[in-house]
């Protein structure tokens, strides 16, 4: 399928030297959600800025529905919304008129429906008349995702939608996502939540200090870099493993009385292999009194991803 968004040798140094994005390579697909992983100042931010016009790119080109943004900026640019972490303007503003006024900005007719439905769908319909700076922390997330959604971009943005919002708020807002993904919105997000992207995302790229370490299907990366852990206490510490099971990625820890067990693929492989090791444990007469199994989530991958900068393969 076409890239909806595609990024060649991106590349952005700030005033001072810093390069907050280096030579990043990036397509993202129609209909996709795509979750950006960072730690702080990894150049989430940085490269949203790029793509929608906020941050000048050092060297690189940026191309958003086959348009050249460097040369095309205006076409691409209406079909782009983007909610910033931060709402900046509009704070004396009434709810509804701060959403039309957005999409006037791109150059469309007023549309009352339009913005009855979008304020409706976030829950923000009763809150219309109200001025933003009166509504919760909450609420005002909502009022930048409608703002960002008043002139149906097809393509947008969310830089850390969920970032320190209750739990509650936290799976409306996955809702929205969903809603707006069986629209045929692409959605690009950023979260340091990585449970975040475990649930929501098709694909997930890890950048760091400006370089993105990988893109991948999530579902490929937890299987590729996926492992299952398992610590099996024995009844009688052993100094040495018998070969039917030292034929199993297995160590002995603890003074020989703990058998870690560290393999599988992340698609379940490993527990079949923990339950094989088990049978072969009791056919060698070596008795165990605990087990503790535990497959890898996203969040270890990506800590032992940042952790040497190495990608593994
Ligand atoms: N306008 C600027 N001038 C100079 N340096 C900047 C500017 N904006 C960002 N940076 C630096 O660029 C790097 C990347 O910042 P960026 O905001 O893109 O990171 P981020 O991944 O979005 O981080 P966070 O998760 O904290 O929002 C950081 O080191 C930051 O200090």
């Amino acid at each position: 399928m076409d890239p909806i968004l595609e990024l060649n040798g991106l590349s952005k140094v700030y005033r001072g030297g810093l390069k907050a994005l280096d030579n990043v390579d990036l397509s993202v697909r129609k209909g996709e959600i795509f979750a950006l992983l960072g730690p702080n100042g990894a150049g989430k931010t940085t490269l949203i800025g790029a793509v929608c016009g906020l941050v000048r790119p050092s060297s690189g080109t940026i191309h958003a529905f086959g348009h050249d943004l460097a040369t095309d900026w205006r076409k691409a640019r209406s079909r782009i919304g983007l909610v910033p972490q931060e709402l900046s303007t509009d704070m004396f503003e009434p709810v509804e008129h701060a959403v039309s006024y957005s999409r006037g900005l791109f150059g469309l007719a007023p549309d009352r429906q339009r913005i009855e439905e979008i304020l409706r769908s976030l829950s923000l319909w009763e809150k219309r008349g109200e001025r933003i700076m009166a509504l919760s922390g909450g609420m005002k997330r909502r009022v930048l995702i409608a703002k960002a959604l008043a002139h149906e971009p097809d393509l947008l943005f969310l830089d850390e939608p969920t970032a320190g919002v209750d739990v509650e708020l936290r799976k409306g807002m996955w809702a929205i996502i969903d809603k707006m993904r069986a629209r045929g919105v692409t959605i690009i997000l950023t979260t340091h939540y990585i449970e975040e992207a475990e649930m929501m995302a098709d694909r997930v790229g890890v950048i760091n200090r400006g370089k993105l370490l990988m893109v991948d299907e999530k579902d490929a990366m937890m299987a590729r870099l996926g492992r299952t852990e398992a610590h099996i206490t024995l009844a009688q510490p052993l100094a040495t493993l018998p070969p039917d099971i030292g034929r199993f990625p297995v160590e002995l820890e603890v003074g020989g009385t703990v058998l870690r067990y560290r393999g599988g693929d992340g698609t379940g492989k490993g527990k079949a292999e923990v339950a094989e090791l088990t049978k072969a444990l009791i056919g060698a007469g070596i008795d165990y009194v605990g087990i503790d199994t535990r497959e890898s989530s996203l969040e270890d991958i990506f800590v032992s991803l940042l952790g040497d900068g190495e990608v593994p393969q």
